[in-house]
């Protein structure tokens, strides 16, 4: 698997305290899932916001063989990288075809209409609710319309943040299933962010953990598929609540 992306060395600071992220290193094949897992407060948000371009940070940031370091926010959007926060932040006030179009605003109508179309396939309770205003959605449904938004940008690269979060367990895994669907149908990476190590485990190829803003460990979703390994490395790393 060819690399997509290369960080080294990654470090985001927000004041004169202990760094929120400490030089922080791992690389993401192209079509790869890789996921950062840690309890809340560890520097997963912050690192994915560093990556986009939303945060300052030190250290380097590689994609496709460019230092995308100095880059802004709406130039990395434009080499593919795209960032689904957590929380969603889609916008309530509009439709749902509104949300899909603000995520294709780099494309051309085509390209975007195109695009807008394969969410819509992907997501066919979004499809039926796609000139309700956003708010309107459910909770799942918004999440999938935060995903929807993210993909008709056309991603290398893209950067899920909690996908999971207040989300019933059969949502939780109809967005994943969708999201798998989708990197086997295309050379889509990702990088996910979670907490839970179960409903990671679904998706992903590889999994560090973090806690107080550093790698503290490292596994394959292959070595996780053992229930002992799993067990122990939920005990090192995340503790009973992640399970
Ligand atoms: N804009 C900010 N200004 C100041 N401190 C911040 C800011 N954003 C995050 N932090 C701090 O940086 C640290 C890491 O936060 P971050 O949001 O990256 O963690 P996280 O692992 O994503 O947590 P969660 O799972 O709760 O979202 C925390 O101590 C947090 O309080």
């Amino acid at each position: 698997m060819s690399e997509l992306l290369n960080i080294e060395n990654l470090s985001v600071a927000y004041g004169a305290g202990a760094p929120a992220v400490n030089q922080v290193s791992f690389t993401v094949g192209k079509g790869a899932v890789v996921a950062l897992l840690g309890a809340n407060g560890a520097g997963k948000s912050s690192i994915m916001k560093a990556v986009s371009g939303l945060t300052p940070a030190t250290g380097s940031a590689v994609f496709e063989g460019e230092n995308i370091s100095s880059l802004p926010a709406r130039v990395r959007v434009a080499r593919g990288i795209i960032y689904v926060p957590e929380g969603r932040e889609i916008v309530g006030d509009l439709s749902v075809r509104e949300n899909l179009i603000l995520g294709g605003y780099q494309k051309t109508a085509s390209e975007r209409k195109k695009r807008m179309e394969m969410v819509l396939d992907l997501f066919p309770e979004i499809a039926e609710k796609v000139d309700r205003q956003a708010w309107r959605l459910s909770g799942g449904e918004q999440q999938m319309l935060a995903i929807g938004r993210g993909l008709v940008a056309d991603p290398k690269l893209l950067l899920l943040d909690e996908p999971s979060l207040g989300l019933a367990p059969l949502l939780v895994r109809r967005v994943f299933d969708r999201l798998a669907m989708i990197r086997h149908e295309s050379d889509l990476a990702i990088v996910l962010v979670e907490q839970n190590l179960a409903v990671t485990m679904r998706l992903c190829d590889e999994l560090h953990f973090l806690r107080g803003g550093r790698i503290v460990g490292h596994r394959s979703a292959e070595e996780l598929k053992d229930e002992t390994a799993r067990q122990e490395a939920i005990d090192a790393y995340l503790g009973a609540a992640a399970a």
